[in-house]
């Protein structure tokens, strides 16, 4: 049971696979209306829960809590489909339970078993308005408009019913996707439903994971309604995969727990290369989010004139103090005797060096060692127009983006904003690295197309350093990785969650204003020693 649960929580679909899946259901001999009535059920159970709860903490305080509160005013959103279908089953389970229902359908034309239940509802008496107006005064909204049926721009009357009822700013729950949620890329139609919670039904839609969705999504949860494994392995299979990343997939990526015996070779020896004297601050965080890593030796190449901060700040440390140019930015790569770059297990080069650290990058391209290159890394990546060149490096690179770089880097791939997963996908195909696209929903891509998001965040992260720590975070993961069969997308996607969900405990227990680079550092094992407790 919990194995089907885990393997369901990291399956994203597509409208395509989703329409597939349920194909395969129908044909085996589940009948349309029975699937239905079962999903529908499970639905009207959840929203009553999220319901009483909501009340319960609106009533937080209050002396008594009447178990049975009295019978709310609910509006169901109905539209043409089986979304519809699912919301109609939904208000005559609500009605049965004694809450007032009353539904709104602007739509004339309905498929047939969405025909047959509002005709079942309206001959139970309960109101059918093709205007969204007399809903203004229910106390909860059903939205079952569209799911994942939906194929174009939304047009009035449902456009301007959607922006009205957005006004209202009620408690909206929508079934399967915020309706006007393009399925795949979260992309709005034209307008969309701004809900509060959204109750994906069987498995993620790859648009609810994308930052553009966010502001419509609310608080999204699954409704698992039992779809065989062997249909989802079997239209899955063919197609690169997508995958969200759960706890249980990013905790079995940790180098935990740590053989018995090891030394601190054993363990990784991570070269980070960063910092000017301009940006002292990047090195310092860059090297702390290596610590938190649990690598086993870490060596911090910077100009010398920042040697003695770094000292202090990471005293198990080997800081390697380099010549540097006038403005003060690593001018070359001075290893200590018997050291060379091909001697690390992994390298992550680029927080704060500014591009006048430009020579040093051939260098560092030139290695063997698995690299991960990060903010001027990147930009002097991008300016020397050498991509494609990594193709043929002998080990793996890691590009770690934001937007902004990322179309840098990669101008020729549009959209990186509206199409996250396409573009990362294309981005890693044709740099033959693995690249990560930082956003509220991070997504990493393989040259393959094999592609993780990241299911969780939050807008704490939305500051300065916090990338400089991911990059330490992750190299140092690569470096204790480098002797064991674990790809280099799993290691990089175990370090984008771990990064998260340090900062979604700094930011319960401090406010999202609390949550500085430097703060996150000392929250990145206290999660761990969390989440291991909650197990
Ligand atoms: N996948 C599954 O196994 C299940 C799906 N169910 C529900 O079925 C839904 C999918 O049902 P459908 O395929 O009927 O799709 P939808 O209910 O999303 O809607 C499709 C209908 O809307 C019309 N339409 C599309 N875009 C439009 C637009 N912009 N303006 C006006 N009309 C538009 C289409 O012509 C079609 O009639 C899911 O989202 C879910 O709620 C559940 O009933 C049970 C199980
Ligand atoms: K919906």
């Amino acid at each position: 049971m919990k194995d089907r649960q885990e393997k369901i929580a990291q399956v994203i679909v597509t409208a395509q696979q989703m329409h597939d899946i349920e194909e395969r259901i129908f044909t085996a001999g589940m009948p349309v209306v029975a699937l239905m009535e079962k999903v529908a059920g499970l639905i009207a159970r959840r929203i009553q829960d999220i319901y009483l709860l909501s009340c319960q903490q609106e009533n937080k305080g209050k002396a008594s809590l009447s178990p049975s509160l009295p019978p709310s005013r609910v509006g169901i959103l109905t539209g043409p489909g089986h979304n519809g279908g699912d919301a109609l089953v939904v208000a005559r389970e609500l009605y049965f339970r004694g809450y007032e229902v009353l539904i709104y359908c602007p739509f004339s034309k309905l498929k047939e078993l969405t025909s047959q239940h509002l005709q079942y509802n309206r001959s139970l008496g309960l109101p059918c308005y093709d205007s969204i107006e007399p809903l203004q005064d229910c106390d909860l909204l059903i939205d079952g408009l569209f799911g994942f049926g939906l194929e174009r721009t939304l047009t009035d009357p449902v456009a301007s019913a959607i922006n009205q009822l957005n006004e209202w700013d009620k408690p909206i729950i929508s079934i399967d996707l915020p309706s006007g949620l393009h399925t795949d890329t979260g992309e709005v139609l034209g307008t969309a439903v701004r809900a509060t919670h959204t109750l994906c039904l069987g498995l993620w839609k790859q648009g609810l994971l994308q930052d553009q969705a966010l502001d419509y999504v609310g608080k999204a949860e699954l409704i698992d309604f039992d779809i065989p494994l062997a249909d989802i392995q079997v239209v899955l299979e063919n197609s690169p995969s997508t995958k969200r990343i759960t706890k249980t997939t990013a905790l079995s990526t940790l180098p935990l727990p740590r053989p018995p015996v090891t030394h601190k070779y054993k363990e990784g020896h991570l070269l980070l290369i960063c910092g000017s004297r301009r940006y002292s601050g990047g090195a310092i965080l860059t090297g702390l989010g290596a610590r938190a890593s649990g690598v086993g030796m870490l060596s911090i190449a910077v100009p010398e004139s920042l040697k003695s901060i770094m000292v202090a700040q990471l005293p198990e440390a080997l800081i390697i103090g380099c010549p540097e140019t006038e403005s003060g930015a690593i001018a070359q790569l001075q290893l200590p005797a018997k050291t060379d770059l091909n001697s690390f297990s992994a390298i992550a080069c680029g927080p704060g060096l500014t591009r006048d650290a430009s020579p040093i990058l051939q260098e560092v391209l030139d290695s063997i060692s698995p690299l991960l290159l990060d903010a001027d890394g990147l930009n002097i990546l991008a300016e020397m127009g050498t991509i494609n060149t990594l193709q043929k490096r002998q080990n793996s690179t890691v590009l770690t983006p934001h937007t902004g770089e990322f179309k840098r880097l990669f101008p020729e791939i549009a959209d990186a904003n509206q199409h996250r997963v396409k573009a990362t996908r294309e981005a890693a195909a044709q740099s033959g690295a693995v690249v990560l696209l930082k956003g509220a929903r991070t997504v990493i891509a393989n040259s393959q197309g094999t592609v993780w998001i990241n299911p969780e965040s939050t807008p704490a992260l939305a500051r300065g350093g916090s990338g400089d720590v991911l990059t330490g975070l992750i190299g140092g993961l690569l470096a204790q990785a480098s002797s064991k069969k674990i790809s280099v997308e799993e290691i990089v996607a175990t370090g984008a969650w771990w990064h998260s969900q340090a900062a979604i405990l700094a930011a319960q227990e401090r406010t999202e204003l609390g949550v500085d680079a430097h703060t996150l550092t000392n929250y990145l094992i206290a999660v761990l020693v969390s989440t291991s407790n909650k197990k």
